[in-house]
């Protein structure tokens, strides 16, 4: 974004969100934006305050040698703020008088403003922040992760979380009307210029979905034939739900969040889709009737997303971790108890740790004598994405940019 007089209101909002997010340790969606801002300027101050914390520690790197002792927090961040924009080409002049009006304005900025001024005016000319090391993952998901995947592939991914995602969608079947983009080997298509999302052509219509080219190959991977009972166990915001009500499957979709699941009815509402929805949860819910397919699509870290969510690692340590580990294994043992005799269950998490993948995947087989993984037959998917058990393990640094998943399809003998 360039400096401008227009983005005072946005670059203040921004500010709060940084404030929130590192300070009070607030989920970025969680964040509530001030009253009165303007639809454009609330989009402005989400997307500065993204890009600042996926670019945290790059920013730092530049700012340090300037500070002599770390400012409070609220000051770090309208400087950390302007060092992004002049490092998105913002005119100094302009980024440097916005920085110091947004703390002069403050309780507890305005008598750090004229340090704001001071630091602002010694930044380096240019401000490179692609020169400086890419952002490494915090040390309780980098570590395990330099065990499974090696060091190079730690930096290739990281190298691909500091970048924006692209922004895949799904193309509904026989969708008349798509937005320009490239067409991946799975069937995404990566948006060429994404700009507004509810502007392009056929999202009205409902021709497409917005769904990570990794998030969709969980469907893919299931095979659904036209008819098929399917049960979609956690289902919202339901880009999987639509996958398979668009392959003609009868979809039961389950949430334990009835505000989560109000947004999967939308979704079904604007691409004229259907599935039987049900808010329960799937620990207590009790199947009226057996299903041909399931799809466990389990709540997990989230560790495949930074990307899209570079608030996590300032917000979460790993404690939560053991706790969703037990969570995904009861849900699939319940879930198993859904199945036809015949049935196939896709487990899938979008985490980068083998305990809520790879290491899950043993521990159900352990579990249960009679289930066998299935390995995945698709002409697209490369080789060596499909693990040793017959799992597929995609990583952010795949396809130039992928969330990162895990799948397994499960039969029972
Ligand atoms: C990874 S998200 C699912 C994303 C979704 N499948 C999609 O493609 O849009 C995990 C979901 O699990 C739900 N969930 C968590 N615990 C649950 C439970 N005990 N029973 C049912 N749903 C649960 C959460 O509300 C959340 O929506």
């Amino acid at each position: 974004m360039k400096a401008g007089s227009d983005s005072v209101t946005a670059r203040s909002a921004a500010v709060g969100v940084l404030n929130a997010v590192l300070g009070d340790g607030q989920m970025l969606s969680q964040v509530i934006l001030p009253d009165g801002l303007s639809g454009p300027d609330r989009a402005r101050a989400e997307r500065l305050a993204v890009q600042v914390l996926r670019q945290l520690d790059r920013i730092d790197r530049v700012l340090r040698p300037l500070l002599r002792k770390a400012p409070p927090l609220a000051v770090l961040n309208i400087l950390r703020l302007a060092v992004w924009e002049r490092a998105d080409g913002a005119a100094a002049h302009g980024v440097v008088n916005e920085a110091v009006a947004l703390a002069r304005r403050g309780k507890r900025t305005t008598h750090l403003s004229g340090l704001v001024n001071a630091v602002l005016r010694a930044l380096p000319e240019p401000v490179d922040l692609a020169a400086l090391p890419a952002p490494q993952m915090p040390r309780w998901i980098r570590q395990p992760l330099v065990h499974a995947y090696g060091r190079d592939a730690v930096v290739a991914i990281e190298a691909v979380q500091a970048q924006v995602p692209p922004v895949d969608v799904t193309p509904k079947a026989g969708a008349v009307a798509l937005p320009e983009g490239e067409v991946l080997p799975s069937g995404s298509i990566r948006l060429a210029s994404p700009g507004q999302i509810t502007q392009l052509p056929g999202y009205d219509s409902g021709d497409w979905w917005v769904q990570d080219a990794a998030a969709a190959m969980a469907v893919r991977l299931m095979g659904v034939q036209k008819g098929e009972a399917v049960l979609d166990v956690c289902a919202a915001p339901g880009g999987k739900t639509l996958q398979l009500a668009d392959a003609g499957a009868r979809v039961t979709a389950l949430d334990i969040s009835a505000p989560r699941m109000a947004r999967v009815a939308e979704n079904l509402s604007r691409t004229g889709l259907t599935a039987d929805l049900v808010v329960a949860d799937a620990l207590h819910w009790e199947a009226e009737a057996q299903f041909d397919a399931i799809l466990l699509d389990a709540p997990c870290s989230a560790t495949g997303t930074l990307r899209r969510h570079p608030d996590l690692p300032f917000i979460k340590d790993g404690s939560e971790v053991a706790g969703l580990v037990a969570l995904q294994a009861a849900l699939l043992d319940r879930a198993l108890g859904w199945l036809k005799p015949s049935g196939r269950l896709v487990y899938c998490t979008c985490s980068l740790l083998a305990a809520e993948g790879e290491d899950q995947l043993a521990a159900a087989l352990l579990r249960h004598p009679g289930l066998a993984v299935v390995p995945p037959a698709l002409p697209w998917l490369p080789p060596e994405w499909v693990t040793a058990q017959g799992g597929v393990r995609l990583r952010p640094d795949y396809w130039g940019g992928m969330d990162g998943f895990f799948i397994a399809t499960l039969i029972t003998a």
